[in-house]
């Protein structure tokens, strides 16, 4: 199994009232990472609306918030889904560029095409098919490889100060259930997670299954990780809107655009 993650009491929920809101809110960069139909979209759509709907491949990039109540603060999740398609490949590191944690999402039972044995899980990286992986070396270098070839290094300018990926959590459908070699999968889900000290988890965007807990540990680890040092996190301030029914509130030639006199 995966890692014991934090209980949630039965009926809880992340999302609490105005009464119990802590002062202070800080913004969490996530991003769901993985090949295509593995369910990133769905399990994006769990974290933000808690639904479950199937949905047209991501085209590009999709976004989504969630806001996690910790004891003394709160975390706004702004979760960036990824297009999985190899199409988009070039233009998933623009997305996963400053992101404080990121999930690397495969499906359990879905096995490298033309192989019995092999599971996708026993290629190393993200996206298993191409063998791009991640590896973190130092708090504030990541190295995107293909093999043993550097394709790109990602220093600390890439990243927040701070930056570095706090939690790395694979996701796996458990409500496959049907699945015959379920436990050997998951065993070897978990070896690969522990050689590559990643956080690893089995959840279910179709059930909700281990979906909360999944969250209130990432944010957990996030705020140990980077929240509580100096400048690790930034505030996030709610933009006032701007009303355009109501005179006034509305000056077009304030823009920074004035045409005319
Ligand atoms: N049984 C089951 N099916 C799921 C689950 N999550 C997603 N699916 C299904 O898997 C298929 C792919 O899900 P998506 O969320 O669109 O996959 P994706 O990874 O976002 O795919 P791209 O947008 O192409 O990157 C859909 O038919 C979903 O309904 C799950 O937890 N359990």
């Amino acid at each position: 199994m995966g890692e014991t993650l934090p209980r949630v009491p039965k009926g809880a929920k992340l999302r609490s009232d105005t009464w119990s809101r802590p002062v202070r809110t800080l913004r969490v960069k996530m991003v769901l990472l993985g090949s295509s139909g593995v369910g990133k979209s769905s399990l994006a759509l769990r974290f933000g609306k808690d639904e479950f709907r199937t949905a047209s491949p991501t085209v590009g990039c999709a976004y989504l918030t969630r806001v996690v109540h910790l004891s003394d603060v709160t975390l706004r999740f702004e979760i960036w889904d990824t297009a999985g398609q190899e199409k988009y490949h070039s233009v998933t590191p623009l997305y996963y560029r400053g992101a404080h944690a990121a999930l690397l999402v495969y499906d359990l039972c879905k096995r490298v095409k033309g192989t019995t044995h092999k599971p996708i899980l026993c290629y190393p990286g993200w996206c298993m098919y191409n063998c791009i992986r991640f590896c973190l070396y130092r708090k504030h270098s990541l190295e995107l490889k293909c093999g043993s070839k550097s394709l790109r290094s990602i220093t600390s300018q890439d990243l927040p100060s701070y930056g570095w990926l706090a939690t790395k959590v694979i996701w796996l459908r458990i409500d496959k259930s049907r699945c015959r070699f379920l436990h050997v999968f998951k065993q070897e889900g978990q070896a690969l997670a522990n050689d590559r000290g990643l956080s690893f988890t089995e959840t279910s965007a179709l059930s909700g299954d281990q979906v909360s807990e999944l969250l209130q540990a990432i944010a957990h680890r996030v705020y140990e990780c980077i929240g509580a040092q100096q400048g690790g996190l930034s505030e996030w301030q709610e933009t006032p809107l701007v009303d355009l029914h109501r005179k006034g509130t509305f000056n077009p030639f304030a823009s920074c655009c004035k045409v005319g006199p």
